[in-house]
């Protein structure tokens, strides 16, 4: 039996060790595993890493997004969690139906807290923020981020000048980023994974931001599980174009810091031999647009707030492999990713007529831009796949929870 989803507490100072574990005893169940946590209107899904601690009388959980750019260990004491816990009187493994209708209902619960959110200036704190209680920064340890993946490919195609031109410009494209035959592998697996019914809807902070489905998968699960050698093979390469960025961003955060952008600025000050800025993201996004018109519309994947001096999230660089077909026609399929050039610090969307550059979702084509630059998805009337990796600033994992508290 699956036991439904206890409802979102304003206040989770009854969910310490103790009563976690009267409700095990009173629900006959040897262990309760918490499924979602609810930070400033994140939802942060738990791995099933969480432990005792015996000195600290606490439990330490260790917490990711789906997308897991963001990762914390944070304590459990009763007091600093966000918005709500759901707990599930559940064994470890694939959750019941009702409680993914649960998760269902907390989604849109926590969207909602967000969309508000997100129309906060800079330090207000609005009415969605009144029931939250505090959560302490210094009670949180911060996760490490990924290792560097180094990749062969992923050096050949940033040779200096595509560097120098990323770095400049804020966006790299490369159209013949795979040879022929693992083009037309990659784009016959992409759409083999989407026509297998792997993937879920998007979430959308507010109705209407984005038309995808899903799928977060890795370089092993891609193989492992849907035999997907060249999808596992194009996540290696973009797994390595962070370690390959590494030396060059580092000194360009650098430059642009000293030169007063605190945008750029590289905490804790790395010494200057260091050149380790950039982790990747776990796991890919594999998307897919439906051909009814399906789009994204305009956004940034991260922001700074220069009154907090912090970043929204890890994101650094989004870094995305098209797997459609060559024959793709814009005129007739859309489905470009439109790229707002020099708009990063920009805090509101740019009006549709500012220089923007179009590049068509074509197999084989590589984008790289940072993940401030905003940028849409335009309507799509042919099933369009990408594959995006995301590389992080993990010294930045911190600042994804917004300091209005
Ligand atoms: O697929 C693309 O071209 C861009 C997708 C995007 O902006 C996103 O997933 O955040
Ligand atoms: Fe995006």
């Amino acid at each position: 039996m699956v036991r439904p989803i206890e409802p979102l507490l304003p206040n989770n100072s009854g969910y310490n060790y103790p009563n976690m574990m009267k409700l095990c005893a009173e629900s006959g169940r040897d262990h309760f595993s918490i499924c979602q946590l609810h930070v400033v209107g994140e939802v942060l899904a738990m791995t099933d890493e969480s432990s005792w601690d015996e000195e600290e009388k606490c439990f330490w959980l260790r917490l990711r997004d789906e997308g897991n750019f963001g990762e914390q260990w944070l304590r459990q004491d009763g007091y600093s969690l966000g918005l709500g816990i759901f707990l599930e009187a559940l064994p470890a493994g694939a959750p019941g139906p009702d409680v993914r209708e649960g998760h269902r209902k907390a989604l849109s619960e926590v969207r909602g807290v967000r969309s508000a959110f997100n129309q906060l200036r800079d330090g207000e704190q609005g009415q969605a923020w009144q029931e939250v209680p505090r959560l302490s920064i210094t009670d949180a340890m911060l996760g490490q981020g990924v290792q560097e993946v180094d990749s062969d490919e992923a050096r050949q195609i940033l040779d200096g000048p595509a560097i120098s031109h990323l770095l400049r410009e804020g966006f790299l494209v490369i159209h013949d980023a795979l040879d022929e035959v693992f083009a037309s592998e990659f784009a016959e697996q992409m759409a083999k994974l989407d026509n297998g019914w792997n993937l879920h809807a998007a979430p959308q902070a507010t109705p209407g931001q984005r038309g995808d489905r899903l799928l977060w998968i890795d370089e092993e699960i891609a193989v492992a599980r849907y035999g997907s050698t060249a999808v596992s093979r194009a996540i290696r390469l973009l797994k390595g174009l962070g370690a390959a960025l590494n030396p060059a961003l580092t000194a360009h955060h650098w430059a642009n810091n000293d030169a007063g952008n605190p945008a750029h600025a590289l905490k804790p000050r790395l010494p200057a031999t260091d050149t380790a800025v950039l982790t990747v993201s776990p796991k890919a996004q594999l998307a897919c647009y439906p051909c009814d018109g399906a789009h994204y519309i305009c956004h940034q994947d991260n922001k700074f707030r220069p009154t907090h001096g912090t970043r929204l999230n890890s994101r650094e660089l989004t870094t995305i492999l098209y797997g459609n077909a060559t024959d793709w026609d814009v005129c007739r399929d859309g489905g470009q990713l439109k790229l707002y050039l020099q708009t990063e610090d920009l805090e509101s969307a740019p009006p549709s007529d500012h220089p923007s550059v179009h590049v068509a979702p074509t197999v084989g084509t590589l984008v790289i831009f940072f993940s401030r630059l905003w940028h849409e998805v335009l309507p799509a009337y042919r099933p369009r796949r990408a594959l995006t990796m995301w590389i992080l600033r993990p010294e930045e994992e911190e600042s994804w929870m917004p300091n209005v508290f």
